[in-house]
């Protein structure tokens, strides 16, 4: 039983206070209540002196007090779905630790404690950014770093680059300036990252900014990656797409936006360039970007699908659908360019055009054939109404260093080797190079200095290269040696081959393979043409 006295002086004290007050004695019935206890609880529970508060309140804790002897302070207390009280309850004790009953003080929880004090701020802010996998740091308003986590500052480390750094304090002063948000993207070979900046304001004034790094890196690694993986898959099937071009060049752009335009349409269209220079890359690619593309595309040489020419030049093609790709049109006899010329006259007066779609090519200048003698002028014009020019290695020395480098990744794909980079020298050596059979021979290349790098080496260096003037020599000192007149093209070109593989084959011992691959050719076209030109 609480005593007398204490009772009536905290009961009137008790009935001011707008905490909610409950007095249990030590059975757990209830002996006083003030208003602020009946207001808090209205609608959900009816105290009532005399009742014992399990009776009233089923889910109270006040009876563990009891027992307990222990105080429990600030626990939320649910009174509905929605409303939480928070209650602290004390044990009444008397001398000798007699428990005479308990007192529950009620608060409403929405009266918020004021512990949002600055510290407390910081040691959230602190908590937040620790946790946090992406990269974020507090700046004050002049430009100090006063919190970071490890992400950011696991950035910053790897980000020496002076240039990232300057841009990432470009940002935070954009904030400063116009009190919001920025952004800024830096992308290189090496990350690709967007820094998002946000003001902190307090009260009108500006007091820092919280600012992101999120690194798309790995993204961009792996779209790279998977980029060049279906470039390879693409070459290996032989369906190439037009972003399959690697190219830095204006002349090259010209070609391929060239080849967008007159691509779309059903004319004959003449690919010309150099050997290796993507002829037919570019005759494919736009097989597939045509409407064509369902159906098949057809590669023919002049000299090694006879059949198949004559088939294309003799016959009526009105019902075959897709593309022919025939290669080498000089090498076509003045009969053959009789009748191809017949059909480019036929197709271009035809209303409705055939859904065969030719494309013609040549590796040589043509117009050396034209003034032989040896290539029909009026096939000459009309070809050249539609045409477009892939320039050679030598016109765009900028694209020999992106080439190699794509060339290096997919030869170390292919090899399982890690050459990730290109020396200066080798960069400079490679450009400097006078390339015969253009991208076939830069291939051969690099597949070279790979076979020759070590297995530990990253970075490709000019040993590893091995840049004879083989072909491109060989042809100018084999030039005075061949008799030009009164001979074919064709016979002249085979004759230059013949001369051109013999030197390499004793340059390099008879190796065959080196052999191949120093000339840009497969190792089974190699021996095709020793074959062809007795050279076993
Ligand atoms: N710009 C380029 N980007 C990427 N790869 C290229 C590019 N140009 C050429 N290649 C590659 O170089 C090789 C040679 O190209 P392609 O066979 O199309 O040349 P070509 O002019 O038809 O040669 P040829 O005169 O011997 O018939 C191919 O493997 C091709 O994929």
């Amino acid at each position: 039983m609480i005593d007398r006295t204490i009772q009536t002086t905290s009961y009137a004290l008790f009935d001011e206070m707008k905490e909610g007050i409950i007095l249990v004695d030590n059975r757990g019935v209830i002996c006083y209540f003030n208003k602020s206890a009946e207001r808090m609880i209205k609608g959900h529970y009816h105290l009532q002196i005399d009742q014992h508060i399990l009776s009233i309140i089923p889910t109270s804790g006040m009876m563990r007090v009891l027992h307990t002897k222990r105080k429990e302070e600030q626990k939320i207390f649910a009174i509905s779905d929605k409303d939480n009280l928070l209650i602290s309850r004390y044990p009444l004790k008397k001398e000798g630790n007699q428990v005479i009953g308990a007192l529950a003080v009620l608060q409403e929880a929405n009266q918020k404690r004021e512990w949002f004090d600055d510290n407390s701020i910081r040691v959230l802010l602190t908590l937040i950014l620790q946790k946090n996998a992406e990269a974020f740091a507090v700046v004050d308003d002049l430009g100090h770093i006063i919190m970071q986590n490890p992400s950011y500052e696991e950035l910053l480390s790897v980000l020496n680059q002076k240039k990232a750094r300057n841009l990432i304090i470009k940002n935070r002063e954009e904030v400063f300036r116009t009190r919001r948000d920025a952004e800024i993207s830096i992308n290189t070979d090496s990350y690709s990252l967007i820094i998002k900046s946000t003001p902190i304001i307090v009260d009108g004034i500006l007091k820092g900014c919280l600012q992101s790094i999120n690194s798309y890196t790995e993204i961009v690694q792996l779209k790279r990656e998977l980029q060049q993986t279906k470039t390879i898959i693409r070459r290996l099937e032989q369906s190439y797409q037009f972003e399959d071009f690697i190219y830095q060049s204006s002349s090259m752009k010209f070609a391929l936006e060239q080849a967008k335009l007159i691509g779309a349409s059903k004319r004959v269209l003449f690919i010309r360039g150099e050997e290796g220079t993507g002829k037919f890359m570019l005759a494919n690619t736009i097989h597939n970007w045509s409407e064509n593309k369902f159906h098949l595309f057809k590669c023919i040489h002049p000299k090694r699908n006879r059949e198949q020419l004559i088939e294309l030049l003799s016959k009526n093609n009105g019902n075959a659908k897709g593309t022919v790709y025939l290669e080498n049109v000089t090498c076509l006899s003045m009969e053959e360019q009789t009748l191809l010329l017949e059909m480019m006259k036929k197709d271009g007066k035809e209303e409705k055009q055939s859904s065969l779609r030719l494309i013609v090519s040549s590796p040589i200048k043509l117009e050396k054939a034209l003034m032989a003698g040896m290539f029909l002028e009026e096939l000459y014009d009309e070809l050249m109404k539609s045409h477009i020019y892939l320039p050679p290695l030598s016109e765009r020395k900028e694209d020999i260093y992106p080439l190699a480098k794509h060339f290096l990744l997919e030869l170390n794909k292919e090899s399982g080797r890690w050459i990730k980079e290109i020396e200066l020298d080798a960069q400079k050596a490679l450009e400097a190079y006078s390339y015969s059979t253009n991208v076939h021979e830069l291939k051969a290349i690099l597949q070279l200095a790979v076979i020759r790098a070590k297995e530990e080496d990253t970075v490709l260096k000019a040993e590893h290269l091995i840049l004879s003037q083989t072909s491109a020599e060989s042809k100018i000192d084999s030039h005075e040696e061949i008799d030009e007149d009164n001979q074919t093209l064709s016979e002249l070109v085979e004759k230059y081959e013949t001369v051109i593989i013999e030197k390499t084959l004793k340059k390099l011992d008879g190796n065959k393979t080196l052999t191949a691959k120093t000339l840009g050719l497969s190792v089974r076209n190699l021996y095709y043409k020793l074959d062809k030109y007795h050279l076993n």
